[in-house]
């Protein structure tokens, strides 16, 4: 790859398999226990690529650097003035708009290549003979992991895997011999944090490396956190996932956050509103926290790379649906403020293989083979017939993110979170965090092919009478920049602490959250971002949504709580009582509790769900509001109030 001139973003050049294939991006515990060789490259080329010179264009902190800070030009695209203008260009972020998910398939394009290129060299750095064959090999379908956030961790296994949280990794070293060596995906180093002056300001400065849930007094990253709060929230957020995949159909809808005043009853939600989530609940205040500094954490790429790959499946279950005009909510190097944005908008700074004009969303949409790479769910060359693959990726999908509500709650293990959850509390009050485990000692994920969603448990069969039942689903809309920072909206269900903001996020009646990245406009930590900046002034909406029905069904088997069906009959008077929200403000690592929040409404719907005979849910109900539910409480929405 040239370091000068323009640099064509290409992804892995790759040709096809003679039977249609692709290499494979692979789920990172996939990776590190069935494919070694793979995860070996992955970790020798990830400390290499992170080593470069930060003022090599195609160093890893260059190309963190386009995502946020530093807020400075990358590869000749705008000039140093057109950034410090809030109406000219506005930086390259495209969040709360119709080009989030395509602007980072490029993105993550880019880093891929910029990776294999030290995997390349790597290979070849091990001595002649077997072990270079070996890893010369294997380097040919090295592709991008990712980390699936939303799957059911194995029973026994942390919902954080340890090749994010030990700081060390065992690896074969290019001399052939097994070392411990400074785990890459643990944390980036800055070497050093200002390459040139100014990149960061104070608030980022301090921070030596990238940092989770770092201590608000010493700076001390606590990535033994990360885990408990993931489990947590994990069984609503699976159902959010598949309410996503299987049951939204509009892209626009699907893809990205912001609301308008249209939005049907059934699309509060996006895949950018979970991507936010992830970036609040394993940031806690650290670099993920805030899309100023997050693509400078490790986890940032693979935490991507399962947003494009939720994409990916989406859009082939759904390919008639792409992207619809909208004016440009800001303005860029490209197109002004109000300017329709389109799928023939440039996705700057990404100039496409002929490296003289951008990519753009229409030549991205159809396919991650463009790029060099496929999912282990979208291997289209393995079926005859485009329906056969849509009912593989159905089953797929259903496998891994709920077959059903029953299902997924008979498999979620729950007695291992409450194991979990005590851990957590106890360790916050240790001095030292609990020795990291081996890397090597993760369980395997289960990820076929044949995968196959699994029918409504026995035990379970009355709640859902021939098989249908209601799903309940609370949705959020707020004000993003309402607050002048990073905020997040979670849902309780059953009494909490209410008078302890730091420990509402590991209540066991903690059921999801809406995290929303909103960033300051005025004050000392003013962001540069253009396009934050008109969004305030335009007092941007956003929505989120956080599914109920799992917390419904733990309390339904938690016979203490009286709840004993999913039908409305019960559940409104029950949620009447017992559901509420608490907004925090998460930015400083702090936890501040938030009273009013701008423009919040609270709603509560549901939607009948059939159950078919392969065990498919079937989404296509119609929403139905309950008022009732959140008339009264702050924020809720009113009896006669539109949703
Ligand atoms: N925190 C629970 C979800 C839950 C929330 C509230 C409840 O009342 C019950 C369950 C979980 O991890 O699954
Ligand atoms: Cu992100």
């Amino acid at each position: 790859m040239s370091t000068t001139g323009n640099i064509a973003i290409t992804g892995i050049l790759t040709t096809a398999g003679s039977d249609g294939s692709f290499p494979l991006r692979r789920e990172l515990r996939d990776l590190q226990r069935n494919f070694p060789d793979h995860y070996n490259l992955l970790v020798l080329a990830l400390k290499d690529f992170q080593a470069l010179n930060e003022s090599v264009q195609t160093s890893y902190y260059q190309i963190a650097g386009i995502h946020g800070l530093p807020y400075k030009p990358w590869n000749g695209v705008g000039s140093n003035s057109d950034w410090q203008s809030t109406s000219g260009f506005g930086g390259y972020c495209t969040h709360s708009s119709i080009l989030f998910l395509t602007w980072h398939r490029p993105y993550l394009a880019l880093f891929e290549q910029a990776l294999y290129n030290s995997i390349q060299k790597i290979a070849n750095q091990f001595p002649e003979g077997a072990l270079r064959t070996k890893y010369v090999e294997a380097a040919k379908t090295f592709r991008m992991p990712y980390f699936d956030w939303a799957t059911q961790p194995p029973s026994g296994s942390s919902a954080f895997p340890s090749a994010f949280t030990s700081p060390t990794v065992q690896v074969v070293d290019v001399n052939g011999k097994t070392k411990s060596t400074p785990n890459p995906l643990y944390r980036f180093v800055f070497h050093p944090v200002n390459p040139s002056p100014d990149d960061f300001p104070a608030q980022w400065s301090r921070f030596p490396t990238t940092v989770r849930y770092p201590n608000p007094r010493t700076g001390q990253s606590q990535d033994n956190r990360v885990a408990p709060i993931l489990a947590n929230e994990l069984a609503s957020l699976r159902t959010n996932v598949s309410l996503l995949l299987l049951s939204y159909t509009n892209f626009d809808a699907f893809s990205f956050n912001r609301w308008d005043p249209n939005t049907n009853p059934g699309e509060f939600g996006s895949l950018e509103d979970v991507h936010n989530e992830i970036h609040d609940r394993t940031g806690g205040g650290g670099h993920m926290s805030s899309l100023d500094v997050s693509s400078f954490d490790p986890l940032f790429w693979l935490h991507h790379t399962n947003v494009d790959r939720l994409w990916a499946i989406w859009q082939d279950l759904n390919p008639d649906s792409f992207l619809s005009p909208r004016p440009a909510p800001y303005s860029t190097f490209n197109s002004t403020q109000g300017e329709s944005q389109t799928k023939d908008t440039p996705l700057t700074p990404f100039w496409d293989k002929s490296a003289t004009k951008f990519w753009t969303s229409e030549e991205i949409q159809d396919t991650t083979t463009t790029f060099g790479y496929a999912y282990p769910e979208t291997q289209e060359w393995k079926y005859k017939t485009g329906s056969e693959y849509q009912a593989a990726i159905r089953q797929a999908v259903t496998a891994l993110y709920g077959t059903n509500v029953f299902a997924n709650f008979a498999a979620a293990n729950v007695q291992a979170r409450a194991a979990e959850h005590t851990q957590l509390v106890k360790s916050l009050s240790l001095a030292t965090p609990p020795p990291p485990v081996p890397v090597t000692a993760e369980k395997p994920l289960l990820i076929t092919q044949e995968m196959k969603a699994s029918p409504i448990p026995e035990e379970l069969q009355h709640l859902a009478p021939h098989n249908k039942y209601p799903e309940w689903v609370v949705n959020i809309r707020a004000q993003k920049h309402g607050l002048h920072g990073a905020f997040r909206v979670i849902v309780f269900l059953g009494p909490i602490n209410e008078d302890d903001p730091d420990s509402w996020q590991t209540e066991f009646n903690a059921v999801g959250r809406v995290s929303v990245l909103g960033r300051s406009t005025q004050g000392p930590t003013t962001t540069k971002c253009a396009k934050c900046i008109t969004d305030a002034a335009e007092e941007l909406m956003i929505s989120g949504t956080v599914p109920l029905t799992s917390a419904l069904l733990q309390d339904i088997v938690n016979e203490n709580t009286g709840l004993q069906s999913l039908q409305p009959d019960e559940v409104v008077p029950y949620l009447k009582k017992e559901l509420k929200w608490k907004v925090t403000m998460f930015e400083t690592g702090e936890e501040k509790n938030c009273v009013e929040v701008p423009g919040l409404r609270v709603s509560v719907t549901s939607t009948e769900v059939t159950i078919g005979e392969d065990g498919l849910p079937d989404y296509s109900g119609e929403y139905v509001v309950y008022p009732e539910i959140t008339d009264g409480k702050p924020g809720g929405l009113k009896e006669g109030e539109h949703i």
